[in-house]
């Protein structure tokens, strides 16, 4: 059983009074409906609109339990706890958290409903996996409603580093939530190794000391009698199917036509993020005004495509950097476009998958330059639609997915000059080394898909608990 702040698909209500569900946004959204369909597992979740109180629904074979927000709770537990105070905590402050005690009175109180409802839905002995940073009190209240369960949580973004984390005035109840977990896992070593820190420091809790390594040399936590095992799953996507998917005749032939409707550039780059200040899209923006500027590109013969899908709308980080990023898309089409030929294309709405495949197929550069990202799965998606062993991957080193794909363009989005040369570099590249780049990391993604990431971290899980932890030697109980 799944538990994530959001249900995989979203529930519409249309102006006519009827209601049908649409995909959910975001990665954990890509990542996990796969497996979970392919297991026939139920999902815990919120329906993505306010007060509907909705019995639980067989949706496509997949079982959703709906857990209700009320419009203040929306407010306070997701936009404001949730998304103005840990998300832009766990992402190194690229803007500033706000600490409200309100938001998280009802943080806490919206965890303890998603605790009862999996209490209420789960079986006799289940396994249940806790998702991400809106629900890290679930662990503890689930555990002491149901010590039965073997619990499992996953964090989707960075674990921030200790100075950070330490800001947060509920530091400690946090830590102590995500310890009624058997296993905590992140996507990076060092997030495993901050959180191990932080047991020791804020729960008093021994702690192994050794290096954590990736799906291996676990950390341990001993919380009384029992072991909390702290690991690093880097997370991926369902990388046979894309590439099967972008092998299709209907695919190739939309994106020969998106080139043709583009005006047949020499280069086409490509953004597809949701709308969110941690993605630097203003970074790649800036990098492609000053390069026109000082005309290392030619606006005649290169075109950037932005896709956008709107997140997060009310928090208001998020609408002033809308607006920020909207004024530099006008102003580069002000100075380089000519009439029906824009140098930014644009796009902030959410786009069919099918579209979107099309659009990888079709790009000749893909622009990941996030300040900060867990993983970032479309930088493994665009890798895994170039079966042609075309294209080129601009990738930001602050984004999980940097960590494996050591082959793409590298570069630091704080400093603009390095961003603008591996930008360069990447639209300039032969094809030779193209080729050489894209094989060694398609080898990569092919090899690492998220099934494989659900097995590790499922196996790792199935190993903990009381029975798991009598196998431990002594010196790893630290
Ligand atoms: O639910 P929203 O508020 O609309 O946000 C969408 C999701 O965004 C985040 O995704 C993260 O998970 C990805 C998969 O592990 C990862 O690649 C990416 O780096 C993360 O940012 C968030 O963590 C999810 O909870 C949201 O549902
Ligand atoms: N315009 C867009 C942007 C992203 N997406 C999808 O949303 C997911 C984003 O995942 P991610 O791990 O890169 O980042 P988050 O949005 O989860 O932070 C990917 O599966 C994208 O293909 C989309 O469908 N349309």
């Amino acid at each position: 059983m799944v538990v994530a702040n959001r249900l995989p698909v979203d529930l519409e209500r249309l102006p006519d009074g009827t209601t049908r569900w649409k995909r959910s946004p975001g990665g954990l959204v890509t990542a996990l409906e796969p497996i979970l369909r392919s297991n026939k597992g139920a999902w815990v979740g919120w329906a993505g609109v306010a007060d509907a109180e909705l019995d639980p629904v067989v949706e496509d074979g997949l079982e959703l339990y709906p857990v209700p927000l009320s419009a203040g709770e929306i407010a306070e537990y997701y936009e404001g706890f949730s998304n103005a105070t840990l998300w832009p905590l766990y992402h190194d402050v690229i803007v500033k958290p706000e600490y409200d005690r309100q938001w998280w009175n009802s943080y806490v109180q919206v965890n303890r409903r998603f605790a009862e409802a999996t209490s209420n839905a789960a079986a006799e002995g289940a396994t249940v996996w806790i998702q991400d940073y809106q629900l890290q009190l679930v662990p503890k209240m689930l555990r002491m409603l149901r010590p039965d369960l073997t619990i499992g949580f996953f964090l989707h973004i960075p674990f921030p580093p200790v100075e950070l984390f330490m800001q947060l005035p509920w530091r400690t109840e946090i830590v102590e939530g995500l310890l009624g977990a058997d296993l905590i896992g992140f996507h990076l070593p060092g997030g495993a190794q901050n959180f191990l820190y932080l047991a020791r420091r804020l729960a008093g809790q021994q702690t192994s000391r050794g290096t954590v390594g990736v799906r291996s040399k676990l950390g341990v936590v001993q919380v009384g009698f029992r072991t909390v095992r702290v690991g690093a799953f880097p997370i991926s996507i369902a990388s046979g199917v894309l590439d099967e998917q972008s092998r299709r005749k209907a695919i190739r032939d939309r994106a020969k036509q998106i080139r043709k409707e583009l005006g047949n550039p020499k280069h086409i780059m490509l953004g597809v993020d949701r709308l969110d200040y941690t993605k630097g899209i203003d970074i790649r923006l800036d990098a492609l005004y000053e390069l026109l500027q000082e005309k290392r590109i030619d606006p005649e013969d290169t075109v950037m495509v932005q896709l956008a899908t709107p997140s997060r709308e009310r928090v208001e980080s998020y609408v002033q950097m809308r607006g920020s990023i909207e004024q530099t898309v006008s102003r580069i089409n002000g100075e380089y476009a000519q009439v029906g030929r824009p140098v930014v294309h644009y796009i902030h709405r959410p786009i069919p998958r099918d579209e979107l495949i099309a659009f990888f197929v079709a790009a000749d550069v893909m622009l990941v330059t996030p300040l900060r990202d867990g993983m970032n799965l479309v930088a493994k998606e665009y890798v895994a639609c170039r079966s042609d062993l075309g294209g080129a991957l601009l990738l930001s080193e602050f984004t999980g997915a940097a960590a494996e794909l050591r082959q793409a363009y590298l570069c630091n989005p704080h400093d603009l000059d390095n961003t603008k040369d591996a930008m360069e570099q990447a639209l300039n590249q032969t094809r030779e080394e193209g080729r050489r780049r894209m094989r060694a990391l398609r080898r990569q993604v092919l090899a690492h898909d998220v099934d494989r990431w659900a097995k590790s971290f499922l196996e790792a899980l199935g190993r903990s608990g009381v029975a798991g932890s009598a196998l431990l030697p002594p010196t790893d109980r630290g």
